[in-house]
């Protein structure tokens, strides 16, 4: 479309070259003097702009016909004669001011000749041309039928300039779109993080005083009453209408559940989160009890952990950190006054639940090093430990192997992560492996089938130690290398088994540990009778740990638990007197 209008442009140049091609067009000649004849007649009735748009009509049909019309122009003079007619009448209807109309269609006839004229000097400066033209202008193919007076004509002459210039414009448009729909997001959340911190301040205030009234004489041990001014340390609302929006961000954890294994770690940290202010790690993380993790650094750590607002309490668990001796001084390098949770249960009970998680994943475990390394401690072996070897010295031998050994959950992992080779230390079942004492170590399978009695005590009644489902259960030896770098009040001990009972008691002392308002109801828990546990209720629904928690327990000779009950009571007593708290275990 411009290409034509640049020849209509330079139509009158091109006119005289194009003499010599219209010579062979004289059939047409007749044809196109008639409309000449009667455009003659009309004009004296036409007004100066019709005349106009008429001129501008003749320039666009020269470009279809152009030759034809300066054929016609030199043979006749036609031409010359009808634009003099044309300039005496326009001086004629100058003089008479034509009536409202016709300065109309002046006007729009003005504007296309400009247009025709603005052709000759801008065809070349943009890929896209848009103008409005008389219809006149046009010449359908077909039969007119709309009504209209004007036409868009859209018009380009550089597809490629135009196709990047649309582009720019879609991205730019694409990009302002997703900003504006970043920001209207995120004010939402911004909102609703500032009503919800404001719904627990006035919670926490109203409880704190409710708190204070009925309950001032009957605080429970080890929980001490928190002041409102520390529950939320960090106000967000500003007194004006000017609202600083929390941000999130990803932090290292400000308190940690460091064990016990088997003791109800998950369904403490489960709980927990139902707290609007606790954020937990996904998964058991083993930073600090494992070379490979620690020597990433705390940024590979941090980079673990979950977003959380300020505010709020970053709480991972390994249950692992609370037997492995480095993690403590590890623990206190990160975060000197970091909150500690040590969730506790029975130890024979305890024990008797590591054995039966042990015993499932027999199929991918390998016997505990310190049973065939301890001197008289292999399975084939009848006699006892040797005396003179340390209990400690024993946990330090046992504890590489034994975490090998777990066949899912934290052992899993570390299996894989820490040995790299768990998987061709599987042994198949009914062969024997070769791990260092090839004669000694049984197969999984002859592990499945060893009961708890035959592992946890010899044949000649003494207590096998090393095993080390009892030796974990051996608090006091543990606690007492963290309590070396902890002070007592960065340590909370949980009862593991009350937890199972009556959850709601240990969460309001956690609650209270952490310094955060008690938000966790009766509400959010429902007894669940075909798993025999407590399950979790949150607004969109309830939830049970998954069937590795809560496992049935295999029939334990009881002649073998009271054994086991009379041998630990030692031990408890000393982990007692370390936490300043006589948690009542039945001692035969
Ligand atoms: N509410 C609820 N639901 C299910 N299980 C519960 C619950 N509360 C505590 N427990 C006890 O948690 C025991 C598993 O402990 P852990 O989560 O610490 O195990 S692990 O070390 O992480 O493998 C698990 O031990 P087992 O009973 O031997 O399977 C449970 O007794």
């Amino acid at each position: 479309m411009t290409a034509a209008k640049r020849r209509a442009a330079t139509g009158s140049s091109s006119s005289s070259s194009s003499s010599s091609s219209s010579n062979n067009s004289n059939s047409n000649i007749s044809s196109e003097q008639q409309p000449l004849q009667q455009q003659h007649h009309h004009h004296q009735h036409h007004s100066d702009a019709d005349q106009q748009a008429h001129e501008y009509q003749q320039l666009l049909q020269h470009q279809h016909h152009g030759h034809n019309q300066h054929q016609q122009q030199q043979q006749h003079h036609h031409a010359q004669q009808y634009h003099q007619r044309q300039q005496q009448q326009q001086q004629q209807q100058q003089q008479q001011h034509h009536h409202h109309q016709h300065q109309q269609h002046q006007a729009s006839a003005s504007a296309s000749a400009s247009a025709a004229a603005t052709l000759r000097d801008c065809s070349v400066k943009l890929p896209l041309d848009i103008l409005w033209l008389p219809k006149s202008a046009m010449r359908p193919v077909g039969a007119d039928a709309s009504h209209s007076d004007c036409i868009l004509v859209v018009g380009v002459s550089r597809p490629k300039l135009a196709v990047v210039f649309l582009t720019v414009m879609l991205i730019s448009l694409f990009l302002t779109f997703h900003v504006l729909y970043d920001s209207a997001v995120y004010n939402i959340q911004a909102a609703q993080a500032v009503h919800e911190r404001h719904r627990l301040s006035l919670a926490a205030s109203a409880s704190a005083a409710a708190y204070t009234a009925s309950n001032a004489n009957h605080l429970p041990v080890f929980v001490k009453p928190v002041a409102s001014s520390n529950q939320l340390s960090h106000p967000m609302v500003f007194p004006s209408s000017r609202v600083h929006f929390p941000k999130t961000s990803r932090r290292l954890p400000q308190a940690l559940i460091i064990g016990v294994r088997k003791c109800g770690t998950r369904a403490l940290l489960e709980m927990l989160y139902l707290h609007p202010r606790i954020q937990k790690a996904g998964g058991e993380v083993h930073f600090f009890d494992r070379d490979e993790n620690y020597l990433r650094g705390l940024e590979w750590y941090r980079k673990k952990m979950p977003h959380s607002f300020r505010g709020q309490i970053t709480i991972e668990k390994s249950p692992s950190y609370f037997v492995s001796p480095e993690v403590p001084e590890r623990v206190r390098a990160m975060n000197a006054s970091i909150k500690l949770l040590l969730i506790v249960r029975e130890p024979v009970t305890r024990a008797i639940s590591d054995y039966t998680q042990l015993r499932s994943h027999a199929a991918t475990a390998i016997l505990p090093l310190a049973e065939s390394n301890a001197p008289g401690s292999g399975y084939g072996a009848k006699m006892p430990p040797t005396p003179g070897v340390s209990l400690y010295a024993k946990l330090q031998s046992a504890h590489g192997t034994y975490d090998n050994a777990l066949g899912s959950g934290a052992g899993a992992k570390e299996t894989k992560l820490r040995s790299g080779t768990g998987a061709k230390r599987r042994a198949a079942p009914g062969t024997v492996t070769t791990m260092s004492t090839p004669t000694t170590t049984p197969s999984a399978a002859q592990l499945a089938a060893k009961s708890f009695e035959e592992l946890a005590i010899f044949p000649n009644g003494t207590v096998n130690e090393a095993y080390r489902p009892l030796s974990i259960s051996m608090y006091h030896v543990h606690l007492h290398r963290w309590l070396e770098v902890f002070p007592r009040e960065q340590l909370l001990v949980v009862n593991g088994d009350r937890l199972i009972e009556d959850p709601l008691s240990q969460l309001k002392r956690i609650e209270a540990f952490l310094g955060i308002e008690h938000r966790v109801r009766s509400e959010h828990f429902y007894f669940n009778e075909t798993k025999g546990f407590y399950c979790l209720r949150y607004d969109n629904g309830d939830r049970c740990l998954r069937e590795t928690k809560g496992r049935k327990h295999p029939h334990v000779n009881p002649v073998v638990v009271s054994r086991l009950r009379k041998f630990f009571a030692e031990y408890n007593q000393r982990f007692y007197e370390l936490v300043g708290e006589d948690l009542g275990w039945p001692e035969e």
